[in-house]
C-alpha cells in the first residue's frame, strides 16, 4: 500500500539534483538565485504563488503567477507547496516565472477518490496546513458523524489537528455532539452565526469566532464541511473581505460543486491563512491504514507497542494491547472507563467501521441510491 512521501506523486523524487535518469547536456546551476513562496491557488497549470519577499513583486503584494519547469516532472504541485521560482517575479500583468523547485512537505492532506476510474487512488490536496478545520451544524443539515470520522482520520494521516466546529448551536443543543468526540480529545469550538441573533451574541464574544480566531491565529487551516453547514459564513466572519458566497450556493454556475481543484487561500488578518475547499464535497480515507490513524494518539501509539505483530487494533482481534490497557487502572482512569471510552472512540476510526455510512434521509435520497 502506498505510504506518505513514497508515491511517485511526490515531486521531491524528481526534483532532487543528479536523479535524473537522463543524461544532462550541460551543469545547470541549481537555481541558486531563486525566490521562495508558497502555493496559494491552481488554475489550469498556472500557480498563484505569494512570495516570501513581497517587495520582489511591482506592487508589492507578493502575489506572482508561474508555470512548472519542465524539469520538475509530472509529480503532482499543490495549494500550500513551498516552491523555488526563476525568472520574471515582477507579478506583472500576463508574466509568467518558472518554478523549478518544491521543498519538503511538513504535513500532507490526502484523500482517495470514491467514484470513477480513479476510485480508490489517493490525491494529494493540500501540503504544508497545520488544521484540518471540520465545519458541521448541530442541525440542518442533521451532523454526519461518519464523514466527521473520516475526515479526522484524513487529518491524522495528514499530520495535521483537527479542530471541530460545530455550527449553527442557536437551533440546537452542541452537547451530544460534542460528547461523541470528547474521549479523542479532538479540540472542538462551538459558533451560532444567524443573521438575527448575531450582532447581540457578537458583541458578547458569544458567537464562537474569536474563539475559532485564537486558534486558528498564525497557523495554515483547511476548512471542510458539506454542503450548508454554514462553512462560507464562519470564513466570512473571519477573514473580511473574503466574500464567500453563502446561501444555497451557485444555483446558476454550479461552480464549486463539481471541482475539487478551486482551492481558495485566503489571508487571515493577524496572521496565518485559511483555506477553503469548495469544491470537495467528501473524503475517502481508503488509503489510510490503523497505523496511520494511531500517529494522532500517541499515548494509544505507546500501548500499542506492546501488540502482536500486524495487529490492526480493530475491536475483537485477538491479543491487541489496547484492550489490556482498558482492563487497567492507571491515573488517567479513575473507574470512570475513560480509557475504554478512548479506545472504543479511536476505533471507530479505524476500517471497516470507517466505511459505513451515515443514514441519508429518504428526502434526500437520489434515485438508485439506498
Ligand atoms: N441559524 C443559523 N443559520 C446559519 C448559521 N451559520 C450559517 N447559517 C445559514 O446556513 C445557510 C448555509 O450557510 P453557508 O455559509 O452558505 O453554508 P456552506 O457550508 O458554505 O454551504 P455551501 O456554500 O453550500 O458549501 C445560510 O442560509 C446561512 O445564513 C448559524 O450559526 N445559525
Ligand atoms: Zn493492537
Amino acid at each position: 500500500m502506498a505510504r506518505r512521501d513514497t508515491g511517485t506523486d511526490d515531486p521531491r523524487v524528481r526534483v532532487r539534483p543528479g536523479k535524473g535518469s537522463r543524461p544532462r547536456t550541460k551543469q545547470r546551476p541549481a537555481h541558486s538565485d531563486a525566490h521562495h513562496g508558497t502555493v496559494t491557488r491552481i488554475d489550469r497549470g498556472h500557480y498563484r504563488i505569494r512570495l516570501e519577499n513581497a517587495a520582489l513583486t511591482e506592487d508589492g503584494s507578493g502575489d506572482i503567477t508561474a508555470m512548472k519547469a519542465r524539469e520538475l516532472g509530472r509529480g503532482k504541485v499543490v495549494v500550500g507547496d513551498r516552491v523555488a521560482v526563476v525568472g520574471d517575479v515582477s507579478g506583472r500583468k500576463d508574466t509568467l516565472a518558472r518554478m523549478v523547485r518544491v521543498e519538503e512537505r511538513r504535513t500532507l492532506l490526502r484523500r482517495s477518490a470514491e467514484d470513477g476510474d480513479a476510485a480508490g487512488t489517493e490525491k494529494p490536496v493540500v501540503a504544508n496546513a497545520d488544521l484540518l478545520v471540520i465545519v458541521t451544524s448541530v442541525t440542518n443539515p442533521e451532523p454526519r458523524p461518519r464523514m466527521i470520522d473520516r475526515y479526522l482520520v484524513a487529518a491524522y494521516d495528514a499530520g495535521m489537528e483537527p479542530l471541530l466546529v460545530l455550527t449553527k448551536s442557536d437551533l440546537a443543543d452542541a452537547a451530544p455532539l460534542l460528547s461523541l468526540y470528547e474521549p479523542l480529545g479532538v479540540r472542538s469550538v462551538v459558533t451560532r452565526l444567524d443573521e438575527s441573533s448575531r450582532a447581540e451574541a457578537s458583541r458578547a464574544g458569544g458567537d464562537g469566532v474569536e474563539a475559532v480566531r485564537e486558534v486558528i491565529g498564525g497557523r495554515t487551516s483547511v476548512f471542510v464541511g458539506h454542503s450548508g453547514v454554514g462553512k462560507s459564513t464562519l470564513i466570512n466572519a473571519l477573514v473580511p473581505g473574503a466574500d464567500r458566497v453563502t446561501g444555497h450556493v451557485n444555483e446558476v454556475t454550479g461552480r464549486g460543486r463539481h471541482t475539487s481543484t478551486n482551492l481558495q487561500t485566503l489571508e487571515l488578518p493577524g496572521g496565518g491563512w485559511v483555506i477553503d475547499t469548495p469544491g470537495v464535497r467528501s473524503f475517502g480515507v481508503a488509503h489510510v491504514s490503523s497505523a496511520d490513524v494511531l500517529r494522532g494518539f500517541p499515548d494509544l501509539a505507546e500501548v500499542a507497542e506492546d501488540c502482536p505483530r500486524g495487529c490492526t487494533h480493530e475491536a475483537g482481534v485477538i491479543d491487541c494491547a489496547l484492550d489490556a490497557w482498558c482492563g487497567a487502572a492507571g491515573p488517567d482512569d479513575d473507574g470512570r472507563g475513560l480509557r475504554r471510552a478512548r479506545v472504543d472512540s479511536f476505533r471507530r476510526l479505524l476500517a471497516p467501521s470507517l466505511e459505513a455510512e451515515d443514514p441519508v434521509p429518504a428526502a434526500h435520497r437520489r434515485q438508485g441510491e439506498r
